[in-house]
């Protein structure tokens, strides 16, 4: 078996640890090595269930360091070198500060919301990380709040394209609104203060720019529920000053707002109460555990340089990312639609890729970070599963980035680095989880995004073992090993070398569990495993107890190392039960293969599900767009054809004036022409001999004339000529009959 301790170049820093198992019913199937003197376990023995109608081969895995069921928050904290990774995070001096990654991998409800978050009692690793931090930067943090330059000096220096605002302005915003917001849980035996009722009627109860005096009872109830934020109040001027004169009246603005909402009926919540509301909880923060304490941890601060503290909070759930610090009171339907945003590359950050538009919050001490983490809390999606009451349904990143410049006259530019913390939802089968519909759809997308990360984790050992880089992790298949690899894998063509980052997984188990499930996390995450022994099934025990095997098998056990001998002591049965173990060994594997590849058959499964229902809506919606298409067509012609009938009527009309008018002129011209030959008549006879033929011609002509006259007339009173030739007249003839409706099959009026 490999030494525990992982290779330097590997990824990750891998703990184990084990929860104390609340089904004592259940046989215990893992067991922890004792280790050799003074040291701390690092190997587990999984041996499968009696009953295990597969007949496993029990299995040996090595873990940087293993934690059993007594070891307590603060434990971890230090042992799996957290603390160090602060203290990376923060820089030494004169240097920059190292990226730091912990995420938790396990079935669901092995406890790694517990161990990230902590429970009612004890805090977690993302409360103690932030606690330390505070203990250290306090003294050194910029004024946010009090120097007009340092906050938009921050926003210009952030290359995540993010909604910067300071952790009084962003709870403002959320605790102000009127309509009350989703809540991830209340806790059951909330505590309502009747005094505060009456004390948040009084009014002017804090500093505000108006300058009222704050009730003395408010005040101290203030204290009570919000100490550490107390000192906003106690900025206040014992006289007001006048708006104008304040140094900060925006600190105060909004806070005080916020602080008037406590007056509503209060409530304390945690993202570890169960029971599911509409209603707007302000987080109580004396509520929150203080317990274990990091007092006594010292750490290095560069006292040169001043810092800010950026806490930014996401979700991935169903293979998209969310921001957890968006939703505003009373947003169900925008909370029900959040944007999904991108991993990207952006203008400021060319070779590292970001979440692109989150909302970050710039907090100012413990207290703000805290309740802006139980803010964000509540927006997480959590379930009750038939195997955890509150299981987590998405991946939860919680990130505090560490801002640091050097301090002086004109302050250095500022350098960030992010301890990201990381609560994986808890892979779950269908049938202990009892899920269904939504739960369902989500349980197969998030074993999909945790094969996947298997899949990841064991090449990315697989690589470091071989020494070869032919080896690609294929770390883009999903959202979620995207975010956790990328920083590893890609490239980086900047200039300025960053050290690599820090990361350790911490894989949570229960060992009276789910056998198959922790079985198969613990395969693809430990740092080494191997087949300890076979598992001999009672019918071979009787054909080997019987067999007389060549001896010439013997020399097949070379395949599992440091295998024990379990059932004979000669070698002919040795050899056989080292083949007996290759061949189980390779059915094991087989069946795990056959495990991934039926998962990944169900996720496939759903995102066809998916496709074919995104497929069903995006063709509605087309049939959609075509109807209204042909109506506006339909109504643009029409009117279109309303205009022409118009302008060929006027045509027509136009046109049979003008013939009207020609036809005066001819007869008037005709009229004339019968006057004059009635004049001429007298000639005639004067000159009838020379002239008689001339007249002749002339009657002739007259009779042409009248008759052209005639025909004038009828085609006058039929409508326009048919002997109109030009093309325009054509047009004009074809239209009108068509909107006649003769010989076009169209009717009337059409
Ligand atoms: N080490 C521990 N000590 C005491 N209680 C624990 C421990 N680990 C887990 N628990 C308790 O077990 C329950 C389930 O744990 P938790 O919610 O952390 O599981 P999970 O792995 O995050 O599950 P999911 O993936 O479904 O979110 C919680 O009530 C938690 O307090």
């Amino acid at each position: 078996m490999d030494p525990p301790p992982r290779p330097s170049t590997s990824l990750f820093d891998v703990y184990l640890r084990l929860r104390p198992s609340n089904t004592a019913e259940h046989e215990r199937f893992l067991q922890v090595e004792t280790p050799s003197a003074s040291h701390a376990p690092t190997h587990i023995t999984v041996q499968p269930p009696a009953n295990d109608p597969r007949k496993r081969a029990i299995e040996k895995f090595a873990f940087t360091r293993v934690f059993e069921e007594d070891a307590g928050q603060l434990d971890l904290f230090r042992e799996t070198g957290a603390v160090q990774m602060v203290e990376g995070v923060l820089g030494a001096k004169g240097r920059e500060g190292r990226d730091a990654l912990i995420a938790t991998l396990g079935v669901t409800g092995s406890g790694k919301s517990h161990t990230i978050l902590g429970d009612k009692a004890q805090r977690g690793l993302t409360q103690l990380t932030l606690d330390l931090l505070f203990q250290h930067t306090g003294p050194h943090l910029a004024p946010v709040d009090t120097s007009a330059a340092v906050f938009p000096s921050l926003c210009a220096a952030d290359v995540s394209e993010a909604q910067l605002m300071p952790a009084a302005h962003f709870l403002d915003n959320i605790y102000d609104e009127p309509h009350g917001r989703a809540s991830r849980a209340t806790t059951p035996a909330m505590v309502c203060d009747s005094a505060f009722h009456t004390i948040t009627r009084l009014p002017g109860a804090f500093p505000t720019p108006e300058g009222l005096v704050p009730a003395k009872k408010t005040t101290q109830v203030f204290h009570r529920l919000y100490p550490s934020l107390s000192k906003y109040q106690l900025q206040q001027p014992a006289t007001p000053p006048p708006q104008s004169t304040l140094k900060s009246p925006s600190r105060f603005a909004p806070l005080t707002r916020s602080i008037a909402k406590l007056t509503s009926p209060f409530q304390e919540t945690s993202f570890l109460s169960t029971a599911q509301t509409s209603r707007k909880y302000v987080p109580r923060l004396s509520a929150l555990p203080q317990y274990p304490s990091v007092d006594d941890i010292e750490l290095d601060v560069d006292t040169t340089c001043e810092y800010a503290i950026v806490v930014s909070m996401y979700e991935v759930y169903n293979d998209k990312i969310h921001d957890l610090l968006t939703a505003s009171a009373g947003a169900m339907k925008a909370l029900q639609k959040r944007r999904a945003l991108l991993y990207q590359k952006t203008e400021l950050s060319p070779d590292r890729k970001v979440v692109a538009g989150l909302r970050k919050v710039v907090c100012s001490d413990l207290d703000e970070a805290l309740l802006v983490l139980e803010t964000g809390l509540q927006e997480r999606r959590v379930a009750g599963t038939g195997s955890n009451a509150t299981s987590s349904r998405s991946h939860g990143f919680f990130c505090i980035e560490v801002k640091k410049r050097h301090r002086a006259s004109i302050p250095g530019p500022w350098s960030s680095s992010t301890f990201t913390i990381v609560d994986l939802a808890g892979s779950e089968r269908a049938r202990t989880a009892k899920t269904t519909g939504t739960h369902l759809a989500e349980a197969g997308k998030i074993n999909g995004s945790l094969m996947y990360l298997g899949q990841c984790m064991e090449l990315q050992s697989e690589l470091h073992r071989t020494t070869t880089s032919a080896i690609a992790v294929p770390y883009r298949n999903c959202k979620l090993t995207e975010l956790l690899f990328t920083n590893f894998f890609a490239p980086s063509t900047s200039t300025v070398r960053r050290q690599p980052q820090k990361a350790v997984m911490i894989v949570t188990a229960d060992p009276g569990g789910d056998f198959n499930a922790t079985g198969q996390i613990l395969r693809y995450s430990a740092l080494a495993k191997n087949i300890v022994a076979p598992r001999v099934p009672s019918t071979t025990s009787t054909i080997l107890a019987g067999s007389n095997a060549p001896p010439s098998r013997a020399g097949a056990n070379s395949t599992a190392s440091g295998r024990a001998s379990p059932i004979s002591s000669s070698a002919t049965t040795a050899a056989l039960q080292d083949e007996l173990a290759t061949a189980l060994a390779a059915i094991a594997s087989l069946r795990q293969d056959l495990e991934i590849t039926a998962m990944e058959l169900q996720h496939e499964r759903l995102r066809r599900e998916e496709a074919e229902e995104n497929w069903q809506a995006a063709t509605l919606q087309a049939e959609e767009i075509e109807a209204e298409v042909r109506e506006e067509v339909w109504a643009e012609m029409e009117a279109r054809l309303v205009l022409e009938r118009r302008r060929w009527r006027a045509a027509r009309d136009a046109e049979v004036e003008a013939g009207g008018a020609v036809l005066d002129a001819k007869i008037s011209v005709l009229v004339r022409g019968l006057e004059d030959g009635e004049a001429d008549k007298e000639n005639v006879e004067i000159f009838q001999d020379d002239e008689g033929e001339r007249v002749r011609e002339l009657e002739d002509e007259v009779g042409i004339l009248k008759g052209r006259l005639r025909e004038t007339e009828e085609a006058g009173s039929r409508g326009p000529s048919k002997e109109m030739r030009s093309p325009s007249k054509k047009m004009r003839v074809l239209k009108s009959r068509r909107w006649d409706g003769s010989g076009m099959g169209v009717e009337e009026g059409w």
